[in-house]
């Protein structure tokens, strides 16, 4: 073997080794990364000079090869690339990995305690960071090309000789530090390659076997894709999770390069809203699972994939949050993802109400988060309601049944339609093929799509004030908890009242933002007040007793004030409003609307569930027969004054137990109220019997 030259580089230090490592201290397995990305590099290289026609002969089929020796502890990376001359190792691999060294040191111990989110541009030398001498063996594409083999053991001292190689390409060999031994277990090789280089276009073998998926979907066109494909694909990122319920294709060139699909996960009741699911990739190489500064917080929850070159790697985490292009993505992905919602409510509005549990819970924390995509979005928020009148997009009401507006088979492109009034707004391709992937949503997988429950009805905010605005002045009744607030509900959808639901988690928050949208209307749960629509005025005046001239409501709520004895139950009659006063509840508690809020947000700040107020008002319904015969029964008892009566005592029993059972409505009991509770209707129950 004939020296072809040994040389000194001018660097300031005399061991790499320590410098790289020191800079790098975490992450030493991106080494693999970045030698297989530069063999991806050459392979793709020698394809451009072999279509420009300055390769002789067949390329043949690319590939890269990873062996692993363990009683030399060798790990190697072999491709069958574009390969280097003498002259280009010189350039590229004695010049660019050492002569910047310094710089390099520089630079990443600046920022040694922010976080560099891609640890890009350390290429080839990363490799110093887990081996203890490395070499490079390789013959250029060209003609009369010479096989070399350079090696360098970590000092600045490289050797550069003639070898034996006869075939294309290039092998980088290390010899790992005894520390970094990990590295010739083929799991761990294979766990890297999978992380990393998963979706790199070349296949990649270990012992013969192909380790990578090679197939980057997002980089394919959506025409060429169906509904299965991107199942599959969301199956093999996440694994055993539910399918998603829509996905949105991004695929632009300009201002910037950015491809990648968004799904629309079924979200969890515990879903960490700050957490981001997203995977970067920068040309097919994985970067990272975080990416939260390049993706509008409120999609965070998203899943899939973002593949940009533009995204700059090398920069600290606040750096990248702060630079234009990555501002213009984020911008990008919230329009896209804006457009296809607006595109699925005008062309499948069945599917979208029966999504909307989960889709609205993006759009509600999007239009809490973002200006530009609350306008977006602002006229396709809607909200379950008990309106049942007609189906009909006139009346104010959406279809609530399928195929009023049957939705477009084959895929159309998302901006059909669309005006881009902003020139700079990059062309995208959006999949909105039909049926997407909502209806594999139903937990029932053998479920058809529509043959489950009709889609209840949903209203935006727009049409229930139109519709309601003579009825309810303005005044907008929501529930929060379909099961505990069904009494009153049920009492105004009675009265004709509409009602909307509001019972996703962040709709508490969201109905402060209401309220600024439609500074006129008045948010009030069903819960908070008796609006005057559900009160019969007249009745209430009756009198009973002219011995003391007493109305009957005064009686009843003397007896109501006696039996529960609470200072701080506001107890009030009322006569509500019925065709069949059985119907009606006998009681209820009400909680003021400001009252409950300023409780709800106590404890949010105090980090506590919020407690129960003492403090409440107990309506009474002076029109229920139950509250009616109370007062006969209590009859005795006021009368004869001093002793008590049977009847007056069973009389307060049940007072005591309308009123549990108006708060059951609200709260549940605890330990001791459970205990008197069932103790109480044993004892009414018997005396009922023994009468
Ligand atoms: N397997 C290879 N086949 C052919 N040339 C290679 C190979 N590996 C490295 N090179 C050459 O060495 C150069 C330097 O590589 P290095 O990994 O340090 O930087 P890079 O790949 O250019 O950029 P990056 O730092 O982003 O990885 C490459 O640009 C390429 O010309």
């Amino acid at each position: 073997m004939t020296v072809l030259e040994q040389g000194n580089i001018t660097i300031h230090t005399e061991n790499i080794f320590p410098i790289i490592k020191k800079s790098l201290y975490t992450d030493h397995e991106i080494f693999l990364r970045e030698l297989v990305s530069n063999a991806v590099d050459a392979i793709q290289k020698l394809k451009m000079v072999s279509y420009a026609g300055e390769v002789d002969g067949e390329i043949g089929e690319p590939e890269i090869t990873i062996a692993i020796d363990k009683d030399k502890k060798t790990l190697s990376v072999s491709d069958n690339g574009i390969g280097m001359t003498a002259d280009e190792v010189k350039k590229y691999i004695n010049q660019v990995a050492f002569s910047s060294a310094e710089e390099f040191v520089q630079k990443y111990q600046k920022d040694a305690d922010q976080q560099i989110i891609g640890h890009f541009g350390l290429g080839f030398y990363s490799s110093f960071m887990v081996a203890k001498n490395v070499e490079i063996d390789t013959l250029s594409y060209k003609a009369g090309a010479t096989a070399v083999h350079w090696s360098c053991d970590g000092s600045p001292a490289f050797q550069l000789e003639d070898s034996s190689r006869t075939e294309r390409g290039t092998t980088v060999t290390l010899t790992l530090q005894e520390e970094e031994l990990e590295y010739i277990e083929a799991m761990r090789v294979k766990q890297l390659v999978k992380t990393y280089c998963d979706f790199m276009p070349v296949p990649i073998k270990l012992d013969g076997e192909e380790i990578n998926q090679h197939r980057a979907l997002w980089k394919q066109s959506p025409q060429n894709l169906t509904k299965e494909d991107y199942l599959e694909f969301y199956r093999y990122l996440y694994p055993f999770q539910e399918e998603p319920l829509l996905w949105v294709h991004l695929n632009t060139d300009y201002p910037f390069l950015l491809n990648g699909i968004l799904y629309f996960p079924k979200l969890k009741p515990d879903v960490d809203v700050t957490k981001g699911n997203i995977k970067l990739f920068c040309n097919q190489v994985f970067v990272s699972d975080h990416c939260e500064e390049v993706i509008p917080s409120f999609l965070m929850p998203l899943r899939g994939v973002v593949d940009s070159p533009d995204i700059p790697l090398n920069v600290s985490r606040s750096a990248l949050t702060n630079d234009r292009t990555v501002r213009r993505i984020a911008d990008f992905i919230a329009k896209k993802v804006g457009d296809r919602l607006n595109s699925l409510y005008t062309e499948n509005i069945d599917q979208y109400i029966s999504s909307w549990q989960d889709v609205g819970t993006f759009v509600k924390f999007g239009s809490l988060n973002n200006d530009k995509f609350k306008k977006q979005v602002e006229d396709i928020i809607i909200f379950r309601t008990t309106y049942t009148g007609e189906n009909n997009r006139s009346a104010g009401i959406l279809p609530a049944e399928s195929g009023i507006l049957p939705a477009e088979s084959g895929i159309l492109p998302a901006e059909s339609g669309e005006q881009e009034s902003n020139s700079e707004t990059p062309k995208v391709e959006v999949q909105s093929q039909e049926g997407d992937a909502w209806e594999d949503v139903a937990p029932n997988q053998n479920q058809t799509p529509h043959s489950s429950t009709p889609t209840p009805p949903h209203t935006t905010m727009k049409e229930y004030l139109e519709r309601n605005k003579e009825k309810q002045e303005n005044r907008v009744f929501y529930c929060t908890d379909e099961a505990s607030q069904a009494t009153y509900v049920e009492l105004h959808k009675k009265q004709g009242l509409e009602v909307l639901f509001m019972d996703s988690f962040i709709d508490t928050h969201f109905i402060s933002f209401l309220e600024q949208e439609y500074p006129d209307a008045k948010f009030s749960r069903v819960d908070s007040d008796l609006d005057k629509t559900l009160i019969d005025q007249d009745k209430a005046s009756e009198i009973v007793d002219p011995k003391t001239n007493k109305t009957r409501s005064e009686v009843i709520k003397e007896l109501f004030e006696q039996s529960i004895n609470k200072p701080k139950v506001n107890i009030r009659t009322q006569s509500l409003k019925s065709d069949d006063p059985q119907g009606t509840p006998p009681a209820m508690v009400l909680i003021p609307e400001a009252m409950r809020r300023l409780m709800d947000m106590t404890a949010l700040f105090q980090q506590q569930t919020a407690q129960f107020p003492e403090e409440h008002i107990l309506v009474v319904n002076t029109a229920h027969p139950l509250i009616q015969n109370l007062v006969s029964l209590s009859q005795g008892s006021i009368v004869q004054g001093s002793g008590t009566s049977p009847s007056g005592e069973l009389a307060k029993m049940i007072c005591q137990h309308v009123y549990d059972l108006a708060l059951m409505a609200q709260k549940g009991f605890d330990a001791e109220g459970m205990n008197s509770f069932v103790e109480r209707s044993n004892q009414v129950l018997t005396r009922l019997t023994e009468r």
